[in-house]
C-alpha cells in the first residue's frame, strides 16, 4: 500500500510488488513508459518495499541539488551491499565514514594533479600506448574495447598504485573482464531477482550454492584478491611521508589520524576497489560511445579535426587548458557523454530524513531511483534530444555553452568525485588521438549498431574500428616520432 501523499505508481502484486512490470535486463523503456503515464515523480515496489523514481530536471533538481542532504543517502539492504559490505565510499551510507572518504579522495585526485600539470602528463604517457597500439593497427581492424579499458584502468591504477600494466597483461586482462562482468551483474537479473525478492538468500541448497559460484561473485573475489594484494605491498615498502600514490597518502593519513577514526586498512581495500572499478568502466565506455558515433558522423570528426589542426598548430601536445580555444570539440565531447548516457539510472540514493518532492510526502529510507537518462534526452532542454549533434552544446554565436540538464556525473553532494579526473582524460585522449588518425567504420563490418547495452554502465556492442593516419600527419611524421 502506498501511504498517505506518496507518488503514485502501477498498482502493486503481493511479494512480487512491480516484479512483472519491469525487464530485468533493461528497465529503461518500462521507467520511461510508467513515466509518461504517471509524471516525473512516481512509485513501484520492489518486492515490499518502494522506491520512487525521480525523472526530468525539475524533480531532479529539487531532490539531489535544492533539497541534497535529504536524498544523500544510499540504501543500506540490497545484493550490492551484502557483497560490498559498505566498505567502500559508493555505496556508504550518509555518514563519518562516507564523508570523510569522500573528502580524502577528492582532496588528494587535487594533489596528484587533477587539473595540474602531473595528471596530465600521466595521461599524456598513457596515451602513447594507444598511439602505438593504433600505428600496429593501420592496414588492419581493431577492436577498440581492450584498449581503451586498458588505458583508462592504467591511468587510474598509476594514481591508485602507481602502477601501470601492459596491455597483454594476464592479471589486468583478468581483473578489466571482472570489473566489466561486475557493472553488469550488479543490477542484472540475478541481482535484480536477490533485491526483490530477498527470501531468495535463505532458500536451502543447492540454489544457494549455485548462487555462491556464480559468474558474479567469482568476479568480486578476484577483484578483491587482486586490490588486496596491491595494499599489501604498499604496507610493506611504503616510505612514510613520501608518498607515491594515493595507497601511499591513505597509509599515512591512518597512521597520523589513530584507531579513532574512521580510516582502516580494511576500508582502504573497498575504497581502492571503488575509485578502481568508477575510474575504468565509466571512461573507457564513454570513450568507445564516442569513437563509434565519429566514426558514424564523419562530418562531425572531420569540424573536430579542423578545429584541432589550427588550436594545436606549432604545438607538441595538446593540453586541458586548449579545451577553452576549441568549443566544437567541447561540443562533441559532452554530446558525446550525453548519448552515452554511462550511468542511466546513477547509483541509487535513499532519503535520510521524511521530505517532501513536489507535493509529494517521501519518508525517511525511502529508495530513490534518479533517472539521468530522462534528463540527457529531455524534450525541450535540448535542441535536439534524440539525435547525435554538437549543436547542443553551442549557442548562436558558435560558443560553448552547458545546459544545466547535462548531468551524466549526476549533482549534489553524491555527485561522481572523479569528474575532473575523467574530464581531463576524455579531452586529451580524444583530442590526441583525432590530431593524428582519422577513424573509419569498416566497409565489411556491415550497418553499425548504436543500441547500447545496459548495465551500472552501458557499453556500446562490441565493434571494430579502422585508423588512417591523417594526410597532414602522414607528411610530418618525424615530429610526432620526436
Ligand atoms: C565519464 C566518466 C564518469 C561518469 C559518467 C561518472 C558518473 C557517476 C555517477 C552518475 C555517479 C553517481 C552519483 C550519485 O549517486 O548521485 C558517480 C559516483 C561516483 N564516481 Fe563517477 N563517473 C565517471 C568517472 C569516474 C572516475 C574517473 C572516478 C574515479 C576517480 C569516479 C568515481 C566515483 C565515485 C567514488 C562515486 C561515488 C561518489 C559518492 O557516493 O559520494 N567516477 N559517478
Amino acid at each position: 500500500q502506498r501511504v498517505n501523499n506518496f507518488p503514485p505508481g502501477p498498482p502493486a502484486l503481493p511479494i512480487l510488488g512491480n516484479l512483472l512490470q519491469l525487464s530485468l535486463s533493461n528497465p529503461l523503456k518500462d521507467f520511461e513508459r510508467m513515466k509518461n503515464h504517471y509524471g516525473d515523480v512516481y512509485s513501484i515496489f520492489i518486492g515490499h518495499r518502494p522506491a520512487v523514481i525521480l525523472n526530468g530536471l525539475k524533480a531532479i533538481k529539487e531532490a539531489i541539488i535544492t533539497k541534497g542532504s535529504d536524498y544523500a543517502g544510499r540504501p543500506q539492504d540490497l545484493f550490492v551491499n551484502a557483497i560490498f559490505q559498505g566498505k567502500g565510499v559508493i555505496l556508504a551510507d550518509y555518514g563519518t565514514n562516507w564523508k570523510e572518504h569522500r573528502r580524502f579522495a577528492l582532496i588528494t585526485l587535487r594533489n596528484f594533479g587533477m587539473g595540474k600539470k602531473s595528471m596530465e602528463d600521466r595521461i599524456h604517457e598513457e596515451i602513447q600506448y594507444i598511439l602505438k597500439t593504433l600505428e600496429n593497427s593501420i592496414g588492419t581492424t581493431i577492436s577498440p574495447q581492450t584498449l581503451f579499458h586498458n588505458a583508462t584502468s592504467n591511468i587510474i591504477s598509476q594514481v591508485l598504485f602507481n602502477t601501470r600494466f601492459e596491455y597483454n597483461d594476464d592479471i589486468i586482462t583478468v581483473i578489466i573482464r571482472c570489473i566489466t562482468e561486475i557493472t553488469k551483474y550488479a543490477n542484472g537479473a540475478w541481482a535484480t531477482l536477490y533485491d526483490y525478492l530477498p527470501m531468495i538468500q535463505n532458500l536451502p541448497l543447492p540454489f544457494r550454492e549455485a548462487f555462491k559460484s556464480h559468474k558474479f561473485l567469482n568476479a568480486i573475489s578476484t577483484h578483491i584478491t587482486f586490490i588486496s594484494s596491491m595494499v599489501t605491498e604498499h604496507m610493506r615498502n611504503r616510505i612514510p611521508g613520501e608518498p607515491k600514490d594515493l595507497l601511499d597518502c591513505y597509509l599515512d593519513e591512518l597512521e597520523q589520524r589513530g584507531a579513532d577514526s574512521s580510516f582502516s586498512h580494511e576500508r582502504l581495500i573497498g575504497f581502492a576497489i571503488d575509485l578502481y572499478g568508477a575510474g575504468t568502466d565509466t571512461t573507457s565506455n564513454t570513450l568507445l560511445t564516442g569513437f563509434l558515433y565519429l566514426m558514424c558522423y564523419p562530418d562531425i570528426q572531420e569540424r573536430c579535426q579542423q578545429e584541432i589542426d589550427t588550436m594545436l598548430d606549432g604545438k607538441r601536445c595538446a593540453s586541458f587548458e586548449d579545451r577553452h580555444n576549441m568549443p566544437y570539440v567541447q561540443a562533441m565531447i559532452h554530446e558525446v557523454q550525453r548519448i552515452a548516457n554511462i550511468v542511466p539510472l546513477s547509483i541509487f540514493h535513499s532519503t535520510r530524513k521524511d521530505t517532501e518532492l513536489m507535493g509529494y510526502s517521501i519518508p525517511r529510507g525511502t529508495m530513490i531511483i534518479e533517472n539521468l537518462t530522462s534528463v540527457l534526452n529531455e524534450e525541450g532542454e535540448w535542441k535536439f534530444p534524440h539525435d547525435f549533434n554538437p549543436e547542443n552544446f553551442l549557442n548562436e554565436q558558435g560558443e560553448f555553452v552547458k545546459p544545466e540538464a547535462f548531468m551524466p556525473f549526476s549533482a549534489g553532494p553524491r555527485m561522481c568525485l572523479g569528474e575532473g579526473l575523467a574530464r581531463m582524460e576524455l579531452f586529451l585522449i580524444m583530442v590526441t588521438l583525432l590530431r593524428k588518425y582519422k577513424f573509419i567504420w569498416p566497409e565489411d563490418a556491415g550497418k553499425p549498431d548504436l543500441t547500447l547495452v545496459y548495465g551500472i554502465t552501458m557499453t556500446t556492442q562490441p565493434y571494430r574500428m579502422r585508423s588512417k593516419l591523417k594526410a597532414k600527419i602522414a607528411k610530418t611524421l618525424h615530429y610526432y616520432a620526436m
